[in-house]
């Protein structure tokens, strides 16, 4: 029996957003340039983190021979520039639409950093302004990035009149760090992972689905699609 959810979460980077792939993009653009490979098992462990969190990690892990600032200002240069373009994911949308339509509470919760926020939403200012509120890894409440669940216990505090129960409030979610968090949180997770995603990461999910557009949201006790 799948639990009977009131509100709901929305991971950003590469749910929402095809913004993973500009994050792969760049990191492997700068990877290359000292002959270095940023493979998918690097990916998985920075997906979800927070900038300066992730940017450790691919630093050590790639042991490239840069300084943090100096990475972190080439990424950024780099990332910027396409965050200007980057895609909606299938179905994300239309499920955002629907759920604030039918008068359901959702908001964002992500490790991005405010600065690469603003530029990722600056074409979808309507569609983002559907959301109570955002809560960024740079957020001052939230203490640990995602897999620790603050990110999403903050988000879920902040829904007023009543706040959310976790039990009741659904996350969607790319990462294995971001189900993880869910878990921690004890919040129940559909997942929509990457098809290189390793299905030996799906096990705490409560739902796995290909794309957004799979979602059955009568299956949660929400309303279902009406057009
Ligand atoms: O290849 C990468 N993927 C993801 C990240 C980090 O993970 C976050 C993913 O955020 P979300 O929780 O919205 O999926 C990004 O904002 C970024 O901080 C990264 O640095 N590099
Ligand atoms: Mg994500």
């Amino acid at each position: 029996m799948l639990p009977k959810i009131t509100h709901v979460i929305f991971d950003m980077d590469g749910l929402l957003l095809d913004s993973e792939r500009i994050y792969t993009e760049v990191t492997q653009e700068i990877a290359q340039r000292y002959g270095k490979n940023f493979t998918w098992d690097i990916k998985v462990q920075l997906m979800g983190r927070t900038q300066a969190k992730s940017n450790e990690i691919a630093l050590k892990l790639m042991d490239l021979p840069m300084t943090p600032e100096e990475y972190a200002t080439e990424t950024r240069r780099l990332q910027q520039e396409k965050f200007k373009h980057v895609a909606l994911m299938p179905g994300a949308e239309r499920l955002v639409r629907h759920l604030h339509r039918h008068g359901i509470p959702i908001c964002v919760a992500s490790g991005s950093a405010k600065y690469n926020y603003d530029i990722k939403v600056t074409n979808y200012q309507d569609l983002f302004g559907l959301f109570h509120h955002v809560v960024l890894g740079s957020d001052p409440e939230v203490k640990r990035c995602k897999p620790d669940p603050d990110a999403f216990l903050v988000a879920a505090s902040r829904f007023d009149n009543p706040p959310a129960d976790p039990e009741n409030v659904l996350v969607f979610e790319d990462a294995v760090h971001g189900v993880a968090a869910s878990c921690a949180a004890k919040m129940p997770v559909v997942m929509v992972p990457d098809p290189r995603m390793d299905p030996e990461h799906f096990k705490k999910a409560t739902l796995v689905l290909k794309s957004l557009e799979e979602f059955k949201p009568e299956e949660f006790g929400l309303p279902p699609f009406d057009e």
